[in-house]
């Protein structure tokens, strides 16, 4: 299969000497949910960022499959980014309103975005009358409105409480089925990259190396009864394995 986006050999220097990445090997599949695991610091968010062209890597390439997939990009971070000033319906109206298009055309597009993540109702609400799974799934409307090949999630759950959690990482899960859109998420927790991936890269300390890959089934339904289970266990415990190898730590 021919990857969305290929990275080779990329490399990332700061202008103050820091080295993130060092000659990162990456492809990333059309269709896949691809976590990155690793420990902090070691360019996890660098990866996503070179990815989204919001920054060029020092050395390597980063190619494409189509130019459609390199315009098709929607980025969810770790903080919902919402406009204050703005109501649901803005913010998730924003990126098209800023691509050009008006509000008659875009305002199917942008129900059918609230739709997919349960918001429809709060659409005149402001950021500041939602809760912060309810600000989260704001964001995601917004980077899913214009249909994007690619959904890149840095950290998005991180910040909430582990029952809303678990009810957007299945949100997440159900809005993959139905749209299809090829994920790179990244997170600390293995559990969460477990439960979410088809495929978990993990990456070395301070130099971004991948360390360890687990492939996990696809067609695994994921739900309460996958999360007890054997399939489960035995891949998280591979992955925890390869983020104590990437730490330089003992293995269990
Ligand atoms: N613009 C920059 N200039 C200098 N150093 C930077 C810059 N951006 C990031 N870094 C450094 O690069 C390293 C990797 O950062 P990055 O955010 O990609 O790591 P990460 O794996 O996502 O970390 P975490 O898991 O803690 O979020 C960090 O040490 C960070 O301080």
């Amino acid at each position: 299969m021919t990857p969305l986006v290929s990275l080779r050999a990329v490399s990332k220097t700061f202008d103050n000497g820091a080295v993130v990445l060092d000659a990162l090997d990456l492809d990333v599949f059309p269709g896949e949910t691809l976590t990155l695991l690793g420990p902090s610091g070691c360019g996890k968010s660098t990866a996503l960022r070179l990815i989204a062209g919001v920054a060029s890597p020092t050395h390597g390439e980063i190619s494409w499959s189509s130019e459609e997939a390199r315009q098709g990009i929607g980025f969810v971070f770790q903080d919902a980014t919402l406009l204050p000033w703005a109501n649901v319906f803005a913010n998730v109206y924003l990126p098209l309103r800023l691509a050009g298009v008006d509000r008659r055309e875009a305002e199917p597009r942008v129900l059918d975005a609230l739709a997919m993540v349960r918001l429809e109702s709060a659409r005149d609400a402001f950021p500041r009358e939602l809760s912060g799974g309810m600000k989260m799934r704001c964001a995601i409307a917004r980077a899913l409105v214009t249909r994007p090949k690619l959904l890149l999630m840095d950290e998005p759950f991180a910040a909430l409480d582990e029952v809303t959690r678990f009810n957007l990482n299945d949100e997440l899960i159900e809005l993959k089925r139905r749209t299809h859109t090829t994920i790179v998420f990244v997170t600390h927790s293995v559990a969460e990259s477990v439960y979410l991936s088809t495929r978990v890269v993990v990456l070395s300390s301070g130099g971004g190396r991948v360390i360890g890959e687990i492939v996990i089934d696809p067609t695994a339904p994921r739900d309460a009864e996958f999360r007890l289970g054997a399939e489960f266990s035995a891949h998280a415990r591979r992955a925890s394995a390869a983020l104590l190898r990437a730490m330089g730590q003992p293995q269990l």
